[in-house]
């Protein structure tokens, strides 16, 4: 645990000479000083606002009630003056030992953030939300954002969604990191329309990075619906928005889209994105990849509004990403949910000796008679391997569907469409859509081919086991994967599963990419 969030646990050796100018505000505290009236200690702690603000609205209905008898039943008078005076103490009582009320609060946080396995690191990091409420009563957030939570069934935050909303629209960079399922989208899609606040014709003014375009076009429907009831524009950048689009007239709040397309649009000088004060990061460690930098590089440049506000997400966060992310952010808040790069713990793990290849056909057929209960994701190692079990799979009487980056756009967006709508059951992947896809209550992720990183491994089980419902994943493995297995078996018991001991005792291998050559999939009778 960081030193600084050891201290908010403590909260004893409080350090006054590094909070001094926080202290000052409660010193010269008054009750009419303006100076204070915008900024309490906790910056966007409304408390002593909110009371002020009920102050003032009961100061403002005395004087409509005195002119009027008082409500039947209800003396507005009497009720006001108790509050009032009960205020007046609680005010006093702050004046009089600020340190107390400080302690006060930072235990109330401590302990809100124990509760929901929140820890952060970082300084002056504002409290958590307690509810979505909260957006309104702290952040005046538009009455419409509350009402299409409470549409999307959305009771209360999720713990990511807690402490990187406040974290956000206190105006501070983050980088986050919580379990598949968890809500990260909402985490940051919530914050960037409250501060925008409302529509506007000045440009971009939000850019969300995804690594592959069905996590772009989810992201985006997603946001779409949260701004349902405004005016506001969120745009996915499409290879036809791309092509014909005159980003200088279109209207556009927030774009999401891929590294690559971005940075086509910003080459060909296409897009102005000066104005950009949020940029979201989305699988941020997918996006440091090698592969990637290059674009990312060319997006956090053209970004050039000094005040933007940059954030990064995952559900793995690996050190070298974590150093990456303190060298282009400004005094950025952590916040880690549970432990950092574990599986979600909602997802009953397992792993089974196939020996060899037929006997992984042999088994998943097995399973199939036995209990297929879809909808079931499979994931194999290359796109060849995906082809291979879709040919084997698709005589049979399940109804199957393959992805993988051979596939025609179109067709990789009708795979998708056609699993979340159920008319296909099972589908057979590749690692594109291994991270952030988020389709509605996955039963079984089968890892047909052992996964290349235990990041990988995470993320694909991850397809199961979402908003807290429960899931299953199978990760077949053979005699070449032997050695591997030590390092997704940490991952298994950090998220409370089983290990036979014999895999424990393994040494752990170092990763390299693990897609080793594996004999042919196919049973048909080859073409001549
Ligand atoms: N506060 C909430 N209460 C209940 N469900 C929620 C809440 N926020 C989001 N969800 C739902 O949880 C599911 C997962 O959300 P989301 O896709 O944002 O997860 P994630 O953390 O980004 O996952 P991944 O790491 O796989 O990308 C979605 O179906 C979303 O609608």
């Amino acid at each position: 645990m960081e030193k600084s969030a050891n201290f908010l646990f403590g909260g004893t050796n409080f350090n006054k000479k590094k909070f001094a100018p926080d202290f000052a505000k409660f010193k010269n505290r008054t009750e009419d000083d303006d100076s204070n009236k915008k900024v309490s200690f906790f910056e966007d702690e409304a408390e002593p606002e909110q009371e002020k603000e009920k102050v003032v609205s009961s100061k403002k209905r005395k004087r409509k009630s005195s002119k009027s008898e008082p409500v039947e039943g209800f003396d507005v008078f009497k009720s006001s003056k108790k509050a009032k005076t009960e205020k007046e103490n609680t005010k006093n009582e702050i004046l009089e030992n600020p340190q107390k009320e400080l302690n006060r609060r930072m235990e109330r946080d401590a302990l809100s953030r124990k509760q929901y396995n929140i820890h952060v690191s970082g300084n002056n990091i504002p409290p958590p939300l307690k509810s979505f409420a909260e957006l309104s009563s702290r952040y005046g957030c538009q009455g419409y954002i509350l009402r299409n939570l409470a549409e999307l069934g959305f009771k209360e935050p999720t713990p990511i969604q807690r402490q990187a909303i406040p974290v956000l629209l206190s105006g501070r960079e983050c980088f986050a990191c919580a379990p598949t399922g968890s809500g990260k989208t909402i985490a940051f899609i919530c914050p960037m329309l409250i501060k925008l606040q409302r529509p506007s014709t000045d440009g971009i003014r939000a850019v969300i990075l995804s690594p592959v375009r069905e996590l772009a076009a989810q992201t985006a429907r997603e946001g779409k619906k949260l701004i349902k009831g405004s005016k506001f524009h969120i745009r996915l950048m499409t290879k036809t928005l791309l092509k014909t689009a005159d980003f200088s007239k279109l209207r556009c709040d927030v774009l999401i889209s891929t590294p690559m397309r971005l940075k086509r649009a910003i080459k060909d000088k296409k897009i102005d994105l000066s104005k950009v004060e949020y940029l979201v990061l989305d699988e941020s460690d997918k996006l440091f990849e090698q592969s990637l930098l290059k674009q990312i590089d060319w997006v956090v440049k053209a970004c050039s509004n000094p005040s933007i506000i940059r954030s990064l997400f995952s559900a793995t966060l690996p050190d070298s990403v974590e150093e990456l992310a303190r060298s282009i952010m400004h005094d950025a808040v952590r916040v880690i949910i549970g432990r950092k790069n574990t599986a979600s713990e909602t997802v009953k793990q397992k792993l089974v000796f196939a020996g060899t290849e037929e006997g992984k056909l042999l088994a998943l057929r097995q399973s199939f008679a036995e209990s297929l209960n879809p909808p079931v994701l499979i994931f194999l190692q290359s796109k060849e391997r995906a082809k291979e079990l879709y040919d084997e799979l698709k005589c049979e009487n399940i109804r199957v569907g393959v992805i993988h980056s051979d596939l025609p756009p179109g067709e990789r967006e009708k795979a998708v469409d056609r699993f979340r709508a159920g008319e296909t059951w099972v589908l057979i992947a590749t690692d594109v859509i291994a991270r952030g896809m988020d389709f509605k209550g996955i039963n079984f992720v089968i890892n047909y081919d052992f996964p290349d990183s235990a990041s990988a491994y995470i993320h694909r089980i991850g397809r199961s086991g979402r908003a807290g419902r429960s899931g299953e994943a199978i990760t077949f493995y053979t005699e070449e994967d032997v050695p591997f297995l030590r390092n997704i078996a940490n991952t298994m018991t950090s998220s409370g599963c089983e290990v036979p001991s014999w895999i424990m005792s393994l040494k752990k291998k170092k990763w390299r990419k693990h897609r080793p050559r594996r004999d042919s999939i196919s049973t048909l009778p080859k073409a001549d």
